[in-house]
């Protein structure tokens, strides 16, 4: 019996890379829902990074949950795990079916409007493995998502921009990591909020 309907996926290919999308993962209705209860329930925290004797505040709000032990170091800061929420687990359920991977942890990120971003980078941190799988769950605002190679010139490929729906899933697999960079500009016309969640597979 099927439980849920993750709906249509569609299979994106490119040198070095493989990328699963699926714009539907979750029903609009409930893709809003499930944003409002993470933005008003999450443990959201403002990181920093420290700079040459300077402290920047990074252009968007935190929070990881993982299963116990799992500790994080992300752009040099540690991050403690939180234990999953009811909701949050239950996500992971499903985006583990749809993608027939295992993810013990879940880096949220909370861009409160278009002004928010993450710069250019890889999640190739060594616990996550030589080809880490990073499901990435899209909620709120339509946002753009570039990816580009790391050695684009030389090959010749364009940076690739994705338009990730609110409600939709990417599972980014193969070489993606070590070969591609990607990032979420700002966007500044945007107002609306944005939650993704990326699930990892810490070792
Ligand atoms: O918000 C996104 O779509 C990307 C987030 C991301 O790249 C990350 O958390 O590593
Ligand atoms: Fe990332």
């Amino acid at each position: 019996m099927e439980l849920f309907d993750e709906g249509a996926c569609e299979v994106l290919r490119w040198p070095d890379a493989e990328w699963l999308y699926w714009p539907r993962f979750l029903p609009a209705a409930e893709a809003d829902a499930v944003f409002a209860q993470l933005r008003d329930e999450l443990a959201w925290r403002q990181d920093e990074l420290h700079i040459g004797g300077r402290t920047i505040p990074i252009p968007r709000l935190n929070a990881w949950y993982a299963d116990v032990g799992r500790g994080y170091t992300y752009s040099g800061i540690r991050m403690e795990p939180l234990p999953w929420t009811e909701m949050l687990a239950g996500l992971r359920t499903r985006v583990e079916t749809a993608c027939a991977a295992r993810f013990n942890s879940v880096l949220c990120n909370f861009y409160r409007d278009g002004r928010d971003s993450v710069a250019w980078h890889a999640d190739d941190e060594p616990e996550l493995g030589r080809e880490p799988q990073i499901a990435s769950l899209s909620l709120g605002a339509e946002r753009t998502f570039e990816l580009r190679h790391r050695r684009a010139r030389e090959l010749g490929l364009r940076t690739q921009h994705l338009h990730l729906l609110g409600g939709s899933l990417l599972l980014m697999r193969g070489a993606t990591q070590r070969c591609w960079l990607h990032r979420l500009p700002k966007e500044p016309g945007i107002t609306r909020g944005r939650i993704n969640l990326t699930f990892r597979q810490v070792l």
